[in-house]
């Protein structure tokens, strides 16, 4: 559920287009026409997301801004104005507003903000915290306590009251962004703003812009000067997930950040102070990676002065139990399904699977079994297809990183033959294939999507899709400036 106010001196038309947007009872959205009637609105409903017009009967929009941070700062403020008074809503941008729309409303791009909005009012607040209880389903819940995991949340506790920053590394889908937050909730900047980006998904020519912003004119399309989110941020914490795809030369503006607390936006001579407590995480090894030259060892040496690795899932021992009941309680309360219990085959044949996408693709797995489902119990029927046979899935996928070893594995996975009822071999057959051959190019082409492509014959847009389905979040993998190779087959 998202709670917007709108607060506009005419607030009608707005309202209007916010509830075709975003409609009951998904959605709440309450309106004021002055700034006063705003502020009470805003104080009693404590709103995830309020959209401001600039021009109120009773204040400027910037004062009622002003306002809105003393009740709450972590409330993304998006302001309504006309083009015309857009510097007045970049100014408030510097202020630490989250965006701003122009008069009349695009409703593709209201939806695009605003949703964004509401994400970030989901990181400040949805509760990120160690599970007491291993049988909760609330979703912010870290759970397991395999003893890598209980140094995880040791560490956690160590540094989250510390205002320095943090490395948190761990592969694909081990909660490093869960617990980000969950330093930051923890931390003394919890009453302010918590900005979460993804290096990796963001072309490298528009990153450096999107942390430090840009002065108008400052390249081709820059119209209007651009706050950045070392600059909106200012007194809060900022998230950057995969640090290690950051360019280097963004590498040493950032180090300076991190030792002066200064920088320049692009095209710009003004000396820029700000005070933001970084977070990143990387899935990359950015200690050999700063052997290698291909990261900044001093901005390495920086940031990693508090660091903790989120071990995979395969090495959590009994937490795959753990996690697979709390998703379980929280996904048949999602999906409305009465699933309360898991047949030991099936723990088997989850237990025998290596997980590359780790707890994400856990997630994503139960799922899907979940969608099949009939009855109470979870049979190994109900698992995605790459969790067949034992001895065909796991065999196949297991002889990651030998090709002649993964060779012996599939002709062990044949040798069984084939059975009446066998269904999609041919496709099931090449599903573990993917889940084989996908990983391991991507760590010969040291997580380059383009070369990974290359090497594989495929397109880049293929091999992401694959990546995808297996659980891989392509968003790590991604170099964005090379053209694609022509699409063909894998097989
Ligand atoms: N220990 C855990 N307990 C409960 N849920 C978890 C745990 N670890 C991860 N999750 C859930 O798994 C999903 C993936 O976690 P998260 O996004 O934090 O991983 P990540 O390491 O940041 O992934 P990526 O590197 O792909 O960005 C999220 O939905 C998160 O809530």
């Amino acid at each position: 559920m998202g709670r917007l106010i709108l607060i506009d001196d005419e607030p009608a038309l707005i309202a209007r287009q916010a509830r075709q947007v975003f409609p009951a009872p998904d959605h709440v959205v309450a309106v004021a026409a002055s700034g006063a009637e705003g502020l009470d609105l805003i104080r009693r409903e404590r709103p995830d997301v309020v959209l401001l017009d600039l021009h109120l009967p009773d204040a400027t929009g910037f004062e009622i801004y002003q306002a809105i941070r003393r009740i709450d700062a972590r409330i993304p403020v998006i302001f309504v104005t006309v083009a015309r008074t857009a510097d007045a809503a970049i100014e408030a941008m510097k202020q630490g507003a989250y965006d701003y729309l122009f008069k009349p409303l695009d409703l593709h791009r209201l939806r695009e903000v605003v949703e964004g909005a509401f994400e970030v009012a989901r990181r400040m607040r949805a509760p990120a915290a160690v599970a007491e209880d291993p049988d909760t389903d609330a979703p912010g819940a870290i759970v397991g306590s395999a003893p890598a995991m209980l140094e995880v949340y040791k560490a956690i506790g160590r540094v989250a009251a510390q205002d320095v920053p943090v490395l948190i590394t761990g592969e694909s889908g081990t909660g490093k962004e869960l617990v980000a937050q969950a330093i930051y909730q923890h931390g003394p900047r919890s009453r302010q703003p918590f900005l979460a980006l993804n290096c990796a998904a963001i072309p490298e020519t528009l990153l450096e812009s999107e942390l430090f912003g840009h002065e108008r004119g400052s390249f081709t399309g820059a119209d209007r000067r651009r706050i950045g989110k070392f600059e909106q941020c200012n007194g809060g914490t900022i998230f950057l997930d995969e640090i290690g795809d950051m360019p280097v030369a963004l590498q040493a503006k950032l180090l300076r950040l991190l030792q002066e607390q200064t920088f320049e936006r692009v095209g710009g001579d003004e000396t820029i102070h700000t005070d933001v407590r970084l977070i990143a995480a990387t899935h990359r090894d950015l200690k050999t990676w700063s052997n290698e030259g291909r990261f900044r060892a001093d901005l390495y040496y920086r940031l990693s002065v508090f660091s903790l690795n989120l071990p995979p899932l395969r090495e959590r021992g009994d937490d795959l139990r753990i996690l697979v009941r709390h998703f379980l309680r929280r996904l048949n309360a999602e999906m409305g399904r009465e699933v309360r219990d898991v047949a030991p085959e099936t723990y088997d044949r989850l237990s025998e699977y290596p997980w590359p996408g780790n707890v994400r693709e856990l997630q994503s797995t139960l799922k899907q079994a979940l969608l099949q489902a009939s009855g109470p119990l979870l049979l190994p029927r109900f698992l995605p297809e790459a969790f067949g046979e034992p001895a065909a899935a796991t065999t196949a996928v297991r002889g990651r990183g030998d090709r002649s070893e993964a060779g012996l594995d599939l002709t062990v996975a044949l040798e069984g033959g084939f059975r009446p009822d066998d269904r999609d071999v041919y496709s099931e057959l090449h599903r573990q294939l993917d889940r084989l051959l996908l990983p391991a190019a991507m760590d010969f082409a040291h997580g380059s999507q383009h070369q990974a492509a290359l090497i594989l014959g495929i397109a880049r847009q293929t091999l992401r899709q694959k990546l995808k389905q297996l659980g891989l979040h392509p968003a790590h993998l991604v170099d964005h400036d090379e053209p694609d190779a022509p699409d063909q087959p894998l097989s």
